[in-house]
């Protein structure tokens, strides 16, 4: 069963045409990756799911119900979370003060669910580790992690994610790839936008790559990973 449909997407942004009828399937419970070389229209379509942009054409299905006229606050009411390429950290606070602000219906520490925040610290030491610093001065890995942190501190049902791997360092991608199997152990959905090919083939169930606006291929990861003539073709990666 498929959480989240995309058919026939078109967006515009003022007089530019971006997407030209992009058609993503991302089934539940899996963690589809959306590949696509710069500029093919990957975070065009994030911000389309989330509401950011509104398609003029085609439709947007989460769970069975249509969302492509909702608002973004109502998309996110829905239990979907996005981590945008900026990743909306607050750089003055601290990182707690970034998780407070993340859980919509706490006021303080002790109103955040603990066995939840427990499974955080988990997923990602250094969210604990720098509890009270500012969040500005962690690294980009760490940054990252506080981003996901954020959008997962209240039980979501599809989490959205522009380029987790961006700019992290081998090592840091080896943990990220932990906590996302973990998330989807879980049960999360998960729907990544993805640059780094090996990232993507080591956590990818699913894949849709696009170019020029459109979805040019959907599968299974394995077959994907298998074809190395279609990727070349896709992606322009050398053989
Ligand atoms: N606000 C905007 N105004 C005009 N054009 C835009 C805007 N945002 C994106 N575009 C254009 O839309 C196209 C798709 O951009 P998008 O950011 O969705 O691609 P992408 O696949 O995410 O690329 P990258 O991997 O480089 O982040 C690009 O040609 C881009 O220049």
């Amino acid at each position: 069963m498929n959480l989240l449909e995309l058919q026939g997407v078109q967006t515009h942004i003022g007089a530019y045409h971006i997407l030209h009828g992009v058609d993503l399937q991302v089934p539940k419970g899996e963690l589809t990756m959306l590949l696509g070389r710069n500029g093919a229209g990957k975070s065009t379509t994030l911000r389309t799911i989330m509401g950011l942009w509104h398609a003029s054409q085609g439709s947007v299905r989460f769970a069975g119900r249509d969302i492509t006229q909702l608002s973004t606050p109502q998309i996110a009411g829905l239990g979907i979370a996005y981590v945008p390429e900026t990743m909306g950290i607050f750089a003055d606070l601290t990182v707690k003060e970034n998780m407070l602000l993340a859980a919509r219906a706490a006021r303080n520490a002790q109103d955040m669910d603990d066995m939840r925040l427990k499974w955080i610290f988990r997923l990602f030491p250094a969210v604990e580790k720098f509890w009270n610093h500012p969040a500005g001065k962690l690294s980009g890995g760490q940054k990252q992690m506080l981003a996901v942190s954020r959008a997962i501190v209240e039980p979501r049902e599809l989490l959205i994610i522009d380029e987790p791997s961006k700019g992290l360092a081998p090592a840091i991608i080896n943990n990220m790839i932990d906590a996302f199997g973990e998330l989807k152990a879980a049960g999360v959905t998960i729907l990544l936008v993805e640059q780094n090919i090996h990232f993507a083939q080591r956590l990818g169930d699913t894949v849709a790559v696009m170019d020029n606006g459109r979805v040019m291929h959907a599968g299974s990861m394995a077959e994907f990973s298998a074809d190395t003539q279609l990727q070349q073709r896709l992606l322009g990666l050398a053989l």
